[in-house]
């Protein structure tokens, strides 16, 4: 896990670092350029200066045929004066670099116009204006220096070269394959590539904009294949469509101290997940691990429970007890083994199983229906006051009950997908799929923390950029994408063994957001750990090779 930061949080670090004369904004911006440099040259060792002259392109005129060649293209603001130092740096070290600037050189803020006249006395700068010939086929290189975290609104005028942007980015950005010319050269953004929100990972765009999208014409934002980003990973890289519109991220330190940086390795997660003797199993019994609850549903629906119950009983609950009303014990029975099953009878049988006050955790809501009894055993089970994942199904009866709703409390964790958030928090899911017009941009960090606020509890909100939060404000994301990306992990029951994942960790005591933030991590982990052709029984087996791996 690693700390994610908005832009305001950026700015706030490096206008501190500033103040207390650690470093220049000018130094800073040198780093910054400087370490986008090291990252091409890092991810395209080719490029580097010790591999020797460049492939020449036989039908380029007019430039320099023996050295590498690079196109900036800079905007008005510091994203803009980070691609001045990247152009100044590629035209020391041997290459051909031509430098577009869209806007006014004027108007640039001090340190970018220091940069924009330092490189104004190695070569020239040319209007980025729809006149403007990029010539991207006879690079070697596209930087992408327009706009970065100071982003406001939609971008205009830049279409046609969004398009051959994002038609590089589409032909793979691999100089191995690019044995030709002309080619697609790679596209490196510095911090976010250009139109994308460095807060919610979102274009931002008007109407105009989006009827060109329906039309097929030119896109709203672009892309990379490396994006370079500074100091910390800005939330826009991991949320929403950030890590498509990215490609790979790297981080370039430069060299600023700041709490904000420090990250959560696994390392750390291990000392979290055995903060006690108790969570660890050195000693005690069963029960001394916790006792949780799942509730199945009826007849032939049993399966979403009992996968969560696995989870739950493999993630560490002492013990994990199966609830399902009378004539689905059969079916049950003929499942399990180590999970115990308990034939529940309506509200009056659960609440009569709850006497039991070993039972710490409960879970509802996987495959459970949305009947009457459903919301009764629901309301018993809240008014239980017991740690509690509600998911699925019971988030649809929570959605439509402001009873239910108000009866929610702090030690229940939801864990909706987008249809269940819109089910609960419509107005909230509204407002998250408007277009972001402005910047920066209603994030689904935004919605969650609002919606915990709102609920009183923890929610996490599922997806490849699942986002929890609880109602004090704390949030944090787990995305699956770069090199923690799990596209098979989208397979039926996945949901279910993540419920019981979380339900299992609050057994084992774990505060809930801590429970939801573990169990998603833990969820994601065991995915990469299995790999392609994961169904959902897969991932609570996986879990003792993640746990050994962790040194668990
Ligand atoms: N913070 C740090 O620690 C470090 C930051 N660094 C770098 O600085 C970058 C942030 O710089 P930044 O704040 O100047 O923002 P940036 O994205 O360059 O553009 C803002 C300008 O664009 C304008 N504008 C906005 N939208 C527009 C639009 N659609 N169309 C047209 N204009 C538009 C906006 O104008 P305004 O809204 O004021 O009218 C303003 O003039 C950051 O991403 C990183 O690369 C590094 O040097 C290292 C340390
Ligand atoms: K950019």
């Amino acid at each position: 896990m690693t700390e994610l930061l908005t832009a305001a949080q950026m700015r706030a670090i490096e206008q501190a670092a500033i103040a207390s004369g650690e470093v220049t904004g000018l130094e800073l911006m040198e780093r910054a350029g400087r370490g986008v440099v090291e990252a091409i040259f890092e991810e395209w060792p080719e490029l580097a200066p010790s591999w020797g002259p460049a492939p020449k392109p036989p039908e380029f005129s007019g430039q320099d045929e023996e050295g590498h060649r690079a196109v900036v293209l800079c905007g008005p603001g510091n994203n803009g004066g980070d691609g001045f130092v990247v152009a100044r740096l590629l035209k020391e070290a041997g290459w051909a670099v031509e430098v577009f600037l869209y806007g006014d050189a004027e108007k640039l803020p001090p340190d970018a116009k220091v940069n924009y006249e330092r490189w104004g006395e190695m070569g020239e700068v040319l209007p980025l204006t729809p006149q403007a010939s990029l010539e991207l086929a006879h690079r070697h290189i596209v930087i992408d220096a327009m706009f970065g975290t100071g982003l406001a609104r939609p971008l205009s005028g830049l279409g046609p070269f969004l398009r051959d942007i994002c038609d590089c980015v589409d032909a793979g950005g691999s100089l191995q394959l690019q044995e030709r010319w002309p080619f697609s050269p790679p596209v490196v953004a510095i911090d976010i590539p250009s139109g994308i929100c460095a807060d919610s990972g979102r274009p931002i765009f008007d109407e105009a904009a989006a009827e060109r999208i329906r039309r097929g014409s030119s896109p709203v934002c672009a892309a990379a294949n490396l994006t370079v980003s500074f100091h910390a990973r800005k939330l826009g890289h991991a949320l929403a469509l950030g890590g498509f519109w990215c490609g790979k991220v790297v981080c370039a330190d430069i060299g600023i101290s700041s709490q904000a940086s420090r990250t959560l390795p696994r390392s750390e997660l291990v000392k979290m997940a055995n903060e006690s003797g108790s969570r660890f199993k050195r000693n005690g019994h069963k029960y001394s691990h916790g006792h949780a609850v799942i509730l199945s549903g009826s007849v032939g629906k049993g399966g979403a429970a009992r996968l969560a119950a696995r989870a739950a009983l493999r993630v560490g609950a002492g013990a994990v007890t199966l609830g399902c009303p009378p004539a689905a014990v059969i079916e049950n029975a003929a499942q399990l083994n180590a999970i115990m099953l308990r034939a529940v009878k309506g509200v009056d049988g659960f609440n009569a199983a709850l006497e039991d006050d070993r039972i710490n955790a409960l879970c509802l809501g996987p495959g459970m229906g949305v009947s009457d009894e459903s919301r009764g055993l629901i309301e018993a089970g809240l008014k239980s006051g017991r740690a509690m994942v509600l998911d699925a199904d019971a988030l649809t009866l929570i959605g439509r009950d402001a009873l239910l709703f108000g009866m929610l409390h702090e030690k229940c964790v939801l864990t909706p997908h987008g249809g269940e958030f819109a089910r609960l928090f419509p107005d909230l899911a509204e407002t998250l799929a408007a277009p972001a017009t402005t910047g920066p941009a209603y994030s689904k960090v935004d919605a969650t923390r609002e919606a915990a606020k709102r609920a009183g509890c923890t929610v996490l909100f599922k997806g490849p950029d699942t986002v929890i939060a609880d109602p004090s404000g704390r949030c944090s994301i787990n995305a699956s994408v770069y090199e923690r990306s799990a596209p098979w992990l989208a397979t039926a029951g996945s949901g279910d063994v993540l419920a019981g994942f979380i339900t299992g960790l609050l057994a084992r005591g774990f505060a809930p957001m801590r429970a939801a933030e573990t169990g998603a991590w833990l969820h994601t982990e065991c995915a990469l750990s299995f790999g392609p052709g994961l169904i959902a029984e897969d991932l609570p087996e996986e879990l003792p090779k993640v746990f050994r791996a962790l040194g668990i």
